[in-house]
């Protein structure tokens, strides 16, 4: 049997993509689907850090949210992610998994702060961390709280599990005559101003000389396919 292509990985689930068919919020079948996948690679030994988005429940509220001021309701966008985070959690314990969540904004009656050498602690102890609440500030996204979060834990490699297979020349869900790419260089995503990340995501992974795999989370089988160094979505490198 061939072995993982990675030891250490920062994995990005899609806030949205857990909604399944809903409007909103957390489908149950969805989110089992997603552990089920994310217990597969996690029984390879790969270590796994995770970092939610927050899209199912904070675009649900958005209309709410018109007119308010911009770092509120980036707090409350935070905030979706650490439900969702407790969310995804809950469905590991009941998969048999251990999984640790970590909060970048204190709430330590729900979830213990984020400290990273208790981090590095819990993955070197093969428990999965679930990183919650984003990069703890407003103007940011969980595109690069796992950016950051990738960095500090030395992961080799953050894979973005959305709900498209990968970056394309333009959004798919918009241009049908968009074309995916197999490969794209950060710069070349950064200036052609590709959306599936946000720029400060590939700035920082770029600078860090950490590569990114966007792939779908969707698609059955993919996320062991991407931890088998597969030909799977698209690799964004330096
Ligand atoms: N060039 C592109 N290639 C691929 N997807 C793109 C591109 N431009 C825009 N997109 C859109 O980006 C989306 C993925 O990014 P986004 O950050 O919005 O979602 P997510 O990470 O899945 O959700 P959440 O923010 O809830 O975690 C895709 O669903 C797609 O519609
Ligand atoms: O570091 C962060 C991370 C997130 N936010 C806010 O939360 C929402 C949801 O995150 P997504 O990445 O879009 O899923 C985001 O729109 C921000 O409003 C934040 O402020 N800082």
């Amino acid at each position: 049997m061939t072995s993982p292509a990675y030891k250490r990985v920062l994995l990005k689930l899609s806030g949205e993509a857990l909604m399944g068919d809903d409007p909103y919020g957390i489908n149950r079948a969805t989110i089992e689907r997603m552990v089920a996948d994310v217990s597969e690679v996690s029984k390879l030994g790969v270590e796994l850090a995770i970092v939610i988005g927050g899209g199912n429940i904070f675009r649900g509220v958005a209309p709410g949210a018109e007119g308010m001021d911009r770092a509120t309701a980036d707090y409350m966008g935070m905030l979706a992610t650490v439900m969702n985070s407790l969310a995804l959690a809950d469905a590991m314990r009941q998969a048999g998994i251990t999984a640790r969540v970590m909060s970048a904004i204190a709430i330590e009656q729900v979830v213990e702060p984020y400290v990273r050498p208790k981090a590095l602690q819990y993955l070197e102890e093969g428990k999965i961390v679930v990183f919650a609440a984003g990069t703890g500030n407003p103007f940011f996204t969980t595109d690069t709280a796992a950016a950051l979060r990738g960095s500090e834990i030395g992961a080799e490699i953050v894979l973005k599990a959305t709900k498209v297979d990968g970056v394309y020349s333009a959004d798919p869900n918009k241009d049908p005559d968009a074309t995916r790419y197999s490969t794209i260089t950060f710069d070349e995503a950064i200036s052609k101003h590709l959306q599936v990340m946000d720029a400060t995501a590939f700035a920082l992974c770029r600078d860090q000389k950490l590569p990114i795999k966007v792939f779908s989370i969707v698609k059955p089988g993919a996320l062991k396919r991407v931890i088998m160094g597969e030909d799977e979505g698209t690799l964004v490198h330096v």
